[in-house]
């Protein structure tokens, strides 16, 4: 079996992964019609998440049996820590927002928060970089889309711009080439596993999106 596993997990999942890719946070900033209150949420909600990121990096770093791996998320964890915290201190400050409790309760950022901490938690290194993969290479994908879509928030501009940045691009592909060569010496049911995570992973993020809308909110009612 020559073929790279992440072309068959891409091929296989692309319904959800397209579902997600053209979510209605997706198309709203297509359009430029994305409403500040609901990029507030997502922002309360996208913090949060940066938080829980380390947390499974971490996970990866003591899951690592490769020196250079551990060099690389040790790498991912300082851009985490240092440059991302850092937007989401100015964004929260400039929006004049503020971290709330109810908004992380919602049953769908919930499930997305414990479901990828179980998997980092509970599965092996090529679990976590199946998830991680999962996240980030759909980010890239919408956001490398959007590269010269019109946005008039430069707030959201910048977001979508440091997600189509050579840095998280690179990031996106390390992972990516990290999981073809691990699928290379996978048994065929460890590697049906990652084709399920990815798409699970999938769902979990467009439950996640679909929480910073207010109107199918249940904490909004
Ligand atoms: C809900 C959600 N899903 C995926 C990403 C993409 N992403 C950007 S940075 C990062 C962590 C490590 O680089 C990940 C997964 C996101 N931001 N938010």
């Amino acid at each position: 079996m020559t073929e790279h596993l992440t072309d068959r997990i891409l091929e296989e999942n692309a319904a959800v992964f397209s579902a997600m890719i053209s979510h209605r946070f997706v198309q709203d900033i297509a359009a430029d019609e994305l409403p500040a209150a609901v990029f507030d949420r997502y922002l309360l909600i996208e913090g949060a998440f940066v938080e829980t990121a380390m947390a499974i990096f971490g996970y990866a770093v003591a899951k690592a049996t490769d020196l250079e791996d551990r060099r690389k998320l040790i790498g991912t964890l300082d851009a985490l820590a240092n440059e991302q915290m850092a937007y989401f201190e100015t964004a929260f400050a400039q929006r004049g927002i503020a971290p709330d409790a109810a908004l992380q309760a919602d049953p769908r950022v919930a499930a997305f928060r414990d479901g990828m901490l179980e998997i980092a938690r509970d599965g092996d290194f090529g679990a976590i970089v199946t998830a991680m993969f999962a996240a980030e290479w759909m980010y890239w994908t919408w956001c490398t889309a959007l590269r010269d879509a019109a946005i008039t928030d430069p707030m959201v501009r910048d977001w979508v711009d440091m997600h189509a940045a050579p840095g998280f691009t690179a990031q996106a592909a390390w992972l990516r080439d990290r999981l073809d060569v691990l699928g290379a010496d996978m048994t065929e049911a460890e590697r049906d596993a990652t084709v399920r995570l990815f798409g699970r992973v999938q769902q979990l993020e467009i439950d996640f999106h679909s929480a910073a809308y207010a109107d199918s909110s249940i904490s909004a009612a």
